[in-house]
């Protein structure tokens, strides 16, 4: 089992290495693009919070200078950390896929700029004459080895279309594996990335088990609503993907998320073990949000992130 984090948006982070060098995490989400491009041609856009300098491909809303995290990539893929580029997040404005073609141009975009890099195709010194000519390199020659769906808005048709596009790039790629994942909010269906979870090959899905009442991790663990891990398992069989493994999602500390959705370890332990047990063969193990809340929530001397791996491992 795994214990999948995201990073890049934590309040006075650390940077990428600071978590590659820890045992505790195997998947890091780093978010986010979250500016989507408006048509075939148009660049997306960043944010990592503290982790880049600030500035931008010209006329662009992509970040330029994330020395850090190109430098750091490498070591965490070394260490054996899976490293994902997440898509979306919190920002709802621009978040959409207008039409088909811009979502393939968007998977074109992510696969040459952030994909193997292919000095054919893409530029590590890109300016606006090179616009419409060569992609840029926001993490220089450094890779991710996939990406992540974290649509909180808007969304609905155009991922199906932008991940299959994105898997054919995979095809070109055989002498490494490169993964999907969604994080969808806990109701059925989820209306930003149900379609693309039934028509579009998904590996993980870590649903977020927390700010949604009703279905949540909190509510098994109060007796309340209808935590439904067991409705999410049916939705996988039925998707493009059956044996994509489900992750249970959950705030990494208490100001992680909204009110009343932190649960302590000692909560989380029997509903892992519960659902674990109980569905072995789609159990892919816990996400976090986020790796820098989950780094200083320190309880009985070690962080939140090590106490999730603990219970995943006991
Ligand atoms: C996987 N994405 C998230 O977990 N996003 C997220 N947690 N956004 C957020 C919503 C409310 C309070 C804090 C963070």
């Amino acid at each position: 089992n795994n214990v999948a984090v995201y990073y890049g948006q934590g309040s006075n982070q650390p940077r990428l290495k600071h978590f590659c060098e820890q045992t505790t995490s195997d998947i890091i989400n780093i978010g986010f693009i979250n500016q989507f491009p408006k048509h075939v041609g148009d660049f997306p856009g960043s944010n990592f919070a503290n982790q880049c300098d600030g500035s931008f491909f010209p006329g662009t809303e992509l970040l330029s200078g994330c020395h850090q995290i190109w430098q750091d990539i490498p070591s965490c893929k070394a260490a054996g950390k899976t490293i994902l580029l997440s898509i979306g997040g919190g920002t709802a404005t621009a978040q959409s896929i207008p039409d088909e073609a811009t979502a393939v141009w968007f998977a074109d975009f992510l696969w040459y700029s952030f994909g193997p890099y292919n000095s054919a195709i893409s530029s590590l010194g890109w300016t606006e004459e090179l616009a419409g000519l060569a992609f840029p390199r926001p993490f220089l020659t450094s890779s991710v080895d996939g990406f992540d769906f974290d649509i909180e808005y808007n969304g609905g048709v155009g991922y199906a279309a932008m991940i299959n596009r994105l898997r054919w790039h995979f095809t070109k790629s055989p002498e490494q594996t490169y993964y999907i994942s969604g994080a969808p909010q806990c109701p059925i269906p989820d209306a930003q990335l149900g379609d693309a979870i039934a028509n579009s090959h998904f590996d993980f899905i870590w649903v977020q088990w927390y700010n949604t009442g009703g279905c949540s991790a909190a509510d098994w663990v109060h007796g309340t609503g209808k935590f439904n891990f067991d409705d999410w398992v049916g939705v996988i069989e039925k998707s493009a993907n059956p044996n994509a493994k489900l992750f249970i999602g959950l705030p990494a500390s208490k100001d992680a998320a909204n009110a009343g959705f932190y649960l302590t370890p000692k909560e989380v332990k029997p509903l892992v073990k519960t659902y674990m047990d109980k569905h072995p063969k789609h159990f892919g193990g816990v996400m976090l949000w986020e790796a820098t809340a989950g780094d200083n929530n320190i309880i009985d001397g070690s962080t939140y992130t090590e106490h999730i791996k603990d219970i995943l491992y006991d």
